[in-house]
């Protein structure tokens, strides 16, 4: 199976090393001209878990794909949520009607976006718990542990989704198969819905903000918000266990030292960050079901502040 990382950032990177390291035959697709310069050059250098890699994985830009004649079977998503149509654009016309896509970009409702461009029995969705960073063009960062879950759209996918999950798991990303990916979509907005904003805001780890004697009443607050709006789309969300997931991403010995991506976009790259996707959809969704959601309001409004201020592109 050929597997294309589309968007071969910090995520993208640790899932195409790790998929290739497995022995699957990968390649990376990506826009940014300098990490594709030094990919090509040096390879892609890996810091994973304090042990240094240099990996030579194929990387094109979008459109020197179709050039390439490559046939891809699967595409795995990793833009950032306000690539994934430029993205999926771009490689139209590599896209055939075998080929399959996954999608673990964070937020809510990217199917929506997907579905232009390919038929719902090839589109799988999940979320991923893993985390990555980048330490500039070509080197990526790769510390601790994590996690898959994903399900086919569409009840034809299921045997393809399963032999994903297979692929996924045997390169060491612990892949399951979620029987309710709609739930594992919203439990996990709910984590970078309280964590991710906050984190850039306080520009902390997510261990420091946990150790803030106000960190559990904000998440309190917003997880609320999100339950409120999931449940007016016949979602209901398990508010103490989901709570007790996100306290649970406070640990250092789990994700706790990581900053989250908002806060590597925002703070540490000045550019523009996915808010409108996880607590900016809590925000429309309320509106149009007549739901007060002044902490996620607050939280967006802060974000595009912030964005604005820094210049943030
Ligand atoms: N990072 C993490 O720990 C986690 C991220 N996610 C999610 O995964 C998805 C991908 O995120 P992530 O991998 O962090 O995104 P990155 O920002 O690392 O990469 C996304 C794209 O941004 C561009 N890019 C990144 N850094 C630069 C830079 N310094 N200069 C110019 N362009 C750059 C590249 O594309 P281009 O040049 O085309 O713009 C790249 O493909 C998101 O939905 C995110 O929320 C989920 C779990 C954890
Ligand atoms: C790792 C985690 C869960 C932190 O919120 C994440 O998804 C991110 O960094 O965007």
């Amino acid at each position: 199976m050929k597997i294309a990382i589309a968007g071969a950032g910090a995520m993208g990177s640790r899932f195409g090393f790790m998929l290739h390291q497995a022995g699957n035959d990968v390649i990376l697709i990506d826009k940014w001209e300098d990490h594709i310069n030094e990919i090509r050059k040096n390879g892609l250098k890996v810091n994973l878990n304090g042990e240094m890699f240099t990996s030579y994985i194929p990387i094109y830009f979008p459109e020197e794909i179709a050039e390439t004649k490559q046939k891809i079977d699967l595409i795995l998503l990793f833009t950032k949520a306000m690539q994934l149509e430029d993205m999926l654009s771009a490689l139209s016309t590599a896209i055939h009607s075998e080929t399959k896509v996954l999608c673990l970009l964070n937020g809510i409702g990217h199917e929506d976006v997907i579905e232009k461009f390919m038929p719902k029995d090839n589109i799988l969705i999940g979320i991923t718990m893993w985390t990555a960073g980048l330490a500039g063009a070509g080197k990526a960062e790769l510390i601790g542990d994590g996690s898959v879950e994903l399900q086919n759209l569409a009840p034809k996918g299921k045997d393809y989704a399963l032999e994903v999950v297979k692929i996924l798991d045997q390169a060491g990303l612990h892949c399951k198969y979620s029987p309710d990916v709609r739930y594992s979509i919203w439990e996990k907005a709910c984590v970078n819905g309280t964590v991710n904003g906050t984190c850039a805001l306080l520009d902390a780890t997510i261990a420091e903000l946990g150790q803030t004697d106000v960190a559990v009443s904000i998440i309190k607050n917003i997880l609320h918000e999100f339950v409120l709006v999931a449940k007016q789309e016949r979602l209901i969300l398990d508010e103490a266990a989901v709570l007790q997931k996100i306290i649970k991403t406070f640990d250092p010995n789990g994700i706790g030292n990581h900053y989250p991506s908002m806060h590597q976009d925002l703070v540490k790259n000045h550019r523009l960050t996915e808010v409108d996707y996880i607590n900016g959809v809590v925000v429309r969704k309320g509106e149009k079901y007549g739901i007060d959601t002044p902490f996620c309001t607050l939280l967006t409004e802060l974000i595009h502040a912030k964005e604005q201020l820094i210049g943030a592109k």
